[in-house]
């Protein structure tokens, strides 16, 4: 519209001749707007739901997957990547598709436009179009290595520092402090390397794109001109080149290589959000998992809570030594028992095959007389509770940290719990009733009894696996704990991992294991 305007003044038309093309020309250029606009929305809102399916997906994958399986992501790694890294999928899915999308068509239609009009146009189009996704693909070879570098480094640098932090205490107590900060510069100076190197490449990738771009539409200016100026006549279907066609030609050409310019802008997007996609794929992919795996199945209680089990097997790896070699074992309804055996014999590796945490390779373990298996882990799961050596506190209320988010707690149940396990004398009112991250503020002892308290309010779960609760407390506390658990353990199965001979002794039978896990004597 824009050329007919020119070219109708040209050819001594007065201004008016210009209003209707003006008004086309504003018309698109405000409906361009719009839709640039709604599009861009609409690629943001689709590229946040599909970030969300990814990050699910990998968070489910996460959760199902054993705790016995060493090969588990380290926390800072996983939280790195499901957080920060993931994100780089945005920009990919909103402005890297659609510019992919853009370029592809965009071009051809403009090629098609000048065509019929040019041909040595259409001829400089396809010469120089061809060359930028060569070049592109070229570096978009390099650049997803080094944004798969980069994404690692981070990840790596995430988990040592999650790990470090933990460790806090005892890297200073064992004077390592600064061996830890000089390997920390080491990492940070790495990634800092690595992100210079994908930057290197973004900006290699848009100079190259703009160079080509420049040189066709110099190229076209350079034909146009002098087609116009009557050093060329050649190029056309028909005839010269008339002003309206050179103008139209002219405006064309950087409309033709705007889309691939859009796409050598967001190229470096495709690496990182590919690389993140990649990352996020191969967090889900798991190797071992536990049983089961829904929340929402209920709960199996046929029969009395009994475990039964027989000729159970199970190694750590295909190729690792069994270390549950052909173990049977049985408890009855309402019976106590202590899992006795050396420090390695399998203790806490039997309680997480009864409560499907690992699949076994050989025997049955039977829960009320139903088999554990996939389709009936998760509802016999809910017959369980679990204690373990040290259980996990999170920051944050008393109250929150006992009911979990559970649905049916409330402060009487939780104030019942507290006083059961004795700790209502703990958390008075003069004490703030809240604890520091991973149970700051709280002992060892008291820690397990919150744990205890845990078990008390929520759903009733009639199998107690506990593992080592006294070790590692004094004798007045492990007697404290003792005390609790046996009482909540009343007319439950207990099944209880320990090496305290106080503990064992007050339990109904004491199961002996040696090294490969085998019951030695009842
Ligand atoms: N995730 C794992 N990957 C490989 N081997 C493991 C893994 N977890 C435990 N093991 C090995 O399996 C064996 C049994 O471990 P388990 O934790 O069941 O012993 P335990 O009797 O509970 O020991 P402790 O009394 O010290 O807690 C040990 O030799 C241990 O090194």
């Amino acid at each position: 519209m824009l050329a007919v305007g020119v070219g109708a003044i040209s050819e001594g038309g007065g201004v008016s001749d210009l209003t209707i093309p003006a008004a086309i020309v504003l018309g698109l250029g405000i409906l361009r707007a719009a839709l640039d606009a709604a599009g861009g929305r609409l690629a943001f809102q689709a590229a946040r739901r599909e970030l969300t399916a990814h990050r699910s997906a990998a968070t489910a994958a996460l959760a199902l997957r054993s705790p016995l399986d060493s090969a588990r992501p380290a926390s800072g790694l996983a939280a790195s990547m499901l957080g920060e890294q993931a994100e780089a999928i945005v920009p990919y899915l909103q402005r890297f598709r659609p510019a992919r999308l853009k370029a592809s068509v965009v071009p051809l239609v403009m090629f098609v436009c000048i065509l019929p009009i040019s041909w040595v146009a259409a001829v400089i189009l396809a010469l120089c179009a061809p060359l930028i996704p060569i070049f592109m693909a070229l570096i978009g070879w390099r650049a997803k290595a080094a944004s798969e570098k980069q994404l690692a480094e981070t990840g790596g640098i995430n988990a040592f520092l999650l790990d470090r932090l933990r460790g806090l205490a005892t890297i200073r107590a064992l004077g390592a402090v600064d061996a830890t900060a000089l390997r920390l510069r080491g990492d940070a100076e790495s990634l800092r390397v690595r992100t210079m190197a994908v930057l290197r490449i973004a900006f290699l990738s848009s100079a190259v794109l703009e160079f080509f771009s420049a040189l066709g539409v110099a190229a076209m200016a350079v034909y146009v001109g002098f087609s116009l100026l009557g050093s060329i006549d050649i190029g056309t279907w028909d005839g010269r080149l008339t002003l309206t066609q050179g103008l139209f030609i002219l405006l064309l050409a950087p409309a033709f290589f705007e889309p691939l310019r859009e796409l050598s802008a967001v190229w470096h997007d495709r690496a990182a959000g590919e690389a993140a996609l990649a990352a996020l794929k191969d967090l889900a992919s798991s190797q071992q998992t536990i049983l089961g795996g829904s929340d929402a199945k209920p709960c199996i209680s046929t029969g009395p809570a009994s475990v039964e089990i027989q000729g159970l097997v199970f190694r750590h790896g295909a190729e690792r030594r069994a270390v549950i070699d052909h173990f049977d074992l049985s408890v009855a309804p309402g019976e106590h028992i202590a899992l006795w055996g050396a420090s390695g014999s399998g203790k806490t590796t039997i309680l997480s095959l009864i409560a499907g945490l690992a699949p076994h390779e050989a025997g049955v373990i039977r829960v009320g007389g139903i088999p554990l298996r996939d389709d009936t882990a998760d509802g016999l799961r809910r017959r369980m509770a679990w204690i373990g050596q040290s259980p996990h506190v999170f920051a944050g209320s008393v109250i929150g940290n006992i009911a979990l988010g559970r649905t049916g707690i409330d402060g009487h149940a939780v104030a019942n719990a507290l006083r059961n396990v004795a700790l209502d004398e703990v958390f008075t009112a003069e004490r703030v009733a809240a604890v520091g991250e991973g149970g700051l503020g709280l002992s060892g002892g008291e820690a397990l009894r919150l744990a205890l308290a845990r078990m008390m309010v929520g759903e009733h779960a009639d199998i107690i696996l506990a593992d080592e609760p006294t070790a590692h407390l004094d004798a007045q506390t492990a007697a404290a704990v003792t005390d609790a658990l046996l009482a909540l353990a009343k007319g439950r199965v207990l099944i209880v991992a320990t090496h305290d001979p106080v503990l064992a002794g007050r339990l109904g039978r004491v199961v002996r294991l040696e090294a490969p896990a085998r019951r030695v004597a009842a």
